[in-house]
């Protein structure tokens, strides 16, 4: 099928034609025969980089042009920036894109004039809590990535999110995006939506098992020629050798960073003069970037055109090496699998250099087949490569025979709704009930019936699950009563639209409720107590540690369960050693002695930091119902994790291009105040922080500099609107 004989409007088709596509893939025709642009709801579930964006695109479009407005939903931040990048480009058409990635307890009503909105699920859920007025204009809903819904801590949003638009937005055409899951039709049935069920893909996909020295395919084996002690490396410079890319999918971080720097030399030896110099500018930009050992690392790996990518990195060193790689500067990056969910960096060879993950229940086990097709599909770089390799490395030939079977004659696995649980419920219950989607016990069973959960387990009866937490909330002054009316109190309402869990906010209000001293770890603790907060792990050597520190502090905590408890106590202390990281960010502790002290990643600390923010300020708002003398300790400790800093640099930190460091200089050599600065020495301010800034510094506060550049003020509001909670969760 012709793009020209589409219904769409000749711009869009321009568009396209000038990027090239000129025929729709085999499973785009099927979508657009099952009606994809006479508004018909589709699930599309086929194979990575088969054309699934540009079906949602066509969607959209076709939804505009009716005058309506489309929700592109995603899991990640990182993929809604993305599909935020790649939407940009309708501006020719006339048509604006929006990105939503404000604080959770805001209705981002701005958003309202544009004619795309790209947000995660957890986003438009609190969009949805918040009753945002455009989400009932919303007449075209994409849903990407939607087999995860088969993930414990997204899946429940997401199905509740689904349920939601599509009781408000019954007229609404749902698109949703999967990738090959063995029950796509339940899910289709669920949606209401037509099947397009396809493993076409545009670039032909061999998939291998790398054991002894050759990699055994179905047709033939491959011999891959010994430059190196290790495999995987002979693997990844046969790539290169071959002009060609790698993604190196393996179990843990440090694996990943080993494995690019045991790669890096010998990578190095094969660029020629002018990738050199090419990489030698992204190892600067990644330097500038970061202030770690790790920030080093990269920069060295970065150098020999390979890299690694995990969680831990910060988002400026994620976007350096994804941009580095699809710009075909970086060769290799070796990541954990992260980065297979839906960022976009096909490679010709897709090496899964251990198809084992570690379990904590259960020891080393091997990764589901929907992660191993999800990792395996980003073999082959449509129009570039002649086809893609997903190579699986085994040391036995039982492991050969068990990924035989396993992975490559397997389909994937079916995917399983988690909402049956009292944990992902009582959240949902609450928020439907506040955002009035509900308000008896009758409409409560018929909203949970619509959801996936109850489409899959037909019998399933929510009676007691239900009670259960209708008991909870209602005893925790959530939810009140009267005869068959459910209503939300204002504290439900409240709880509702700051988007925590209501056992996080049972858990602040009853420590709130007891105490009337704090100190920094008293509220850093009693946030890290609640279930919304990803704590460290306790490793065997932090015990004594952070036992000694509890046992000199006890005044700090509001409750101490006794050591006798050991799973409760071993809890606490895990509790404890995240809020003593907490601590040592907000009294301006380096980035790099916390990565040490911690064994942590820059990205997890901003990752704990942006939680623990949205935590304070969720009890800063309860604290102004029960104890607002502790509202200001609150409002203090929320801005200060915000910029890790101490209070008195409050002032300095809001100036743009003043971080933490800068403003403790500034503070040290007498500028302890905007005033001050305002009425500084050019040249005394440029030895402090250098002539560009010290111009920046002046021109913000509005004094005459040789730029006269004047800067947008920055405060706390529009920095916040730049982070979000959603990025870690
Ligand atoms: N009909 C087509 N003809 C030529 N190129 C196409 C066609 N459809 C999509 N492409 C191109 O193929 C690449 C992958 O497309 P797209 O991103 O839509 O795939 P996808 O299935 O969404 O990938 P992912 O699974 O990574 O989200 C893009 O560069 C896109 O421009």
């Amino acid at each position: 099928m012709k793009i020209e004989e589409l219904n769409l409007p000749s711009e869009a088709i321009n568009l396209y034609l000038q990027a090239g596509i000129e025929e729709l893939y085999p499973p785009q025709a099927d979508a657009v025969e099952k009606g994809l642009l006479q508004g018909e709801n589709l699930l599309a579930a086929i194979p990575t980089a088969s054309g699934k964006t540009l079906l949602a695109e066509m969607a959209m479009l076709k939804a505009i042009k009716k005058g309506g407005k489309a929700l592109y939903i995603v899991p990640l931040r990182a993929l809604a920036s993305e599909k935020f990048r790649d939407f940009k480009r309708f501006e020719s058409l006339g048509i604006k894109t929006a990105i939503s990635t404000g604080d959770f307890d805001s209705r981002d009503e701005w958003l309202g004039s544009n004619d795309i909105i790209v947000a995660t699920s957890e986003k438009t859920d609190s969009l949805l809590r918040n009753s945002t007025p455009w989400m009932k204009d919303i007449t075209a809903v994409i849903v990407d990535e939607v087999h995860l819904l088969d993930s414990a801590n997204r899946g429940p949003t997401l199905e509740v999110t689904l349920a939601k638009l599509k009781r408000l937005n019954p007229e609404a055409q749902v698109v949703a995006l999967s990738a090959t899951v063995g029950n796509a039709m339940e899910i289709a049935q669920w949606l209401e939506a037509k099947l397009v069920l396809s493993e076409w893909r545009p670039t032909d996909l061999h998939e291998g098992i790398f054991f002894g020295d050759a990699i055994n395919f179905y047709e033939e084996q491959k011999f891959i020629e010994r430059r190196h002690k290790e495999d995987t490396v002979n693997l990844v410079l046969d790539t290169i050798i071959e002009e060609g890319q790698c993604l190196v999918f393996d179990s843990s971080r440090r694996n990943c960073v080993g494995f690019a720097k045991k790669c890096a030399p010998v990578a190095g030896e094969l660029l020629d003069r002018q990738k050199r110099n090419e990489l030698e500018e992204v190892a600067k930009e990644v330097l500038e970037n970061g202030e770690t050992k790790l920030t080093e690392t990269l920069a060295y790996c970065i150098k020999k055109g390979v890299a690694f990518h995990h969680a831990g990195l910060n988002s400026a060193h994620r976007r350096i090496v994804e941009d580095a790689f699809r710009n075909n500067l970086v060769k290799m990056i070796c990541s954990t699998p992260t980065l297979a969910a839906g960022l976009n960096l096909p490679a010709r060879r897709v090496i899964i250099r251990s198809y084992k993950r570690y379990d904590p229940n259960a020891g080393m086990q091997p990764i589901p087949v929907l992660d191993y097709k999800q990792m395996a599909g980003r073999a082959g770089r449509p129009h570039l490569d002649p086809y893609g390799e997903a190579v699986v490395i085994v040391k036995t030939y039982e492991e050969l025979t068990d990924v035989l079977e396993r992975y490559i004659n397997a389909s994937a696995e079916d995917i399983w709704s988690k909402l049956g649980t009292e944990n992902a419920l009582r959240t949902h219950i609450l928020s439907t009930i506040a955002s009035g989607f509900a308000n008896c016990h009758k409409e409560i069973l018929t909203f949970l019936g619509s959801t996936f959960f109850a489409h899959q387990q037909e019998s399933w009866n929510f009676e007691e699950l239900l009670e259960d937490c209708l008991t909870f909330l209602k005893n925790e002054g959530m939810l009140e009563q009267d005869n068959e009316i459910i209503r939300a109190t204002e504290l439900g309402k409240m709880i509702s639209s700051l988007y925590i869990d209501p056992l996080s906010a049972s858990k602040i209000i009853r420590g709130l409720e007891k105490t009337t001293h704090v100190t920094d770890m008293t509220l850093l603790q009693l946030i890290c107590s609640t279930p919304d907060m990803r704590l460290l792990y306790l490793r065997n050597r932090d015990y004594e540690i952070i036992n000694d520190y509890v046992m000199n502090h006890t005044e700090d905590f509001i409750e101490v369960p006794s050591p006798f408890k050991q799973i409760e106590y071993e809890w606490f202390l895990s509790e404890v050693k995240t809020a003593l990281l907490l601590q040592e960010w907000i009294n301006e502790k380096s980035l790099e002695k916390i990565v040490e002290n911690y064994q942590v990643g820059e990205g997890d600390i901003y990752a704990s930091s942006d939680i623990a923010e949205w935590l304070m300020h969720a009890t800063l708002r309860i604290a102004s119902r029960i104890n607002p003398q502790l509202e200001k300790e609150c409002a203090k400790l929320e801005k200060r994790i915000h910029y890790g800093a101490g209070s008195e640099l409050m002032e300095l930190v809001e100036i743009p291009n003043v971080g933490r460091a800068r403003a403790r200089k500034l503070f040290k050599k007498g500028y302890s105040s905007r005033q001050k600065l305002a009425t500084a020495n050019e040249k005394q301010l440029a030895g402090i922080v250098g002539p560009k800034i010290a111009q920046k510094i002046l021109s913000y506060l509005g004094r005459e500099t040789d730029s006269n550049g004047y800067v947008e003020p920055e405060t706390l509001e529009n920095k916040k609107q730049q982070k979000t909670f959603q990025d870690f969760i």
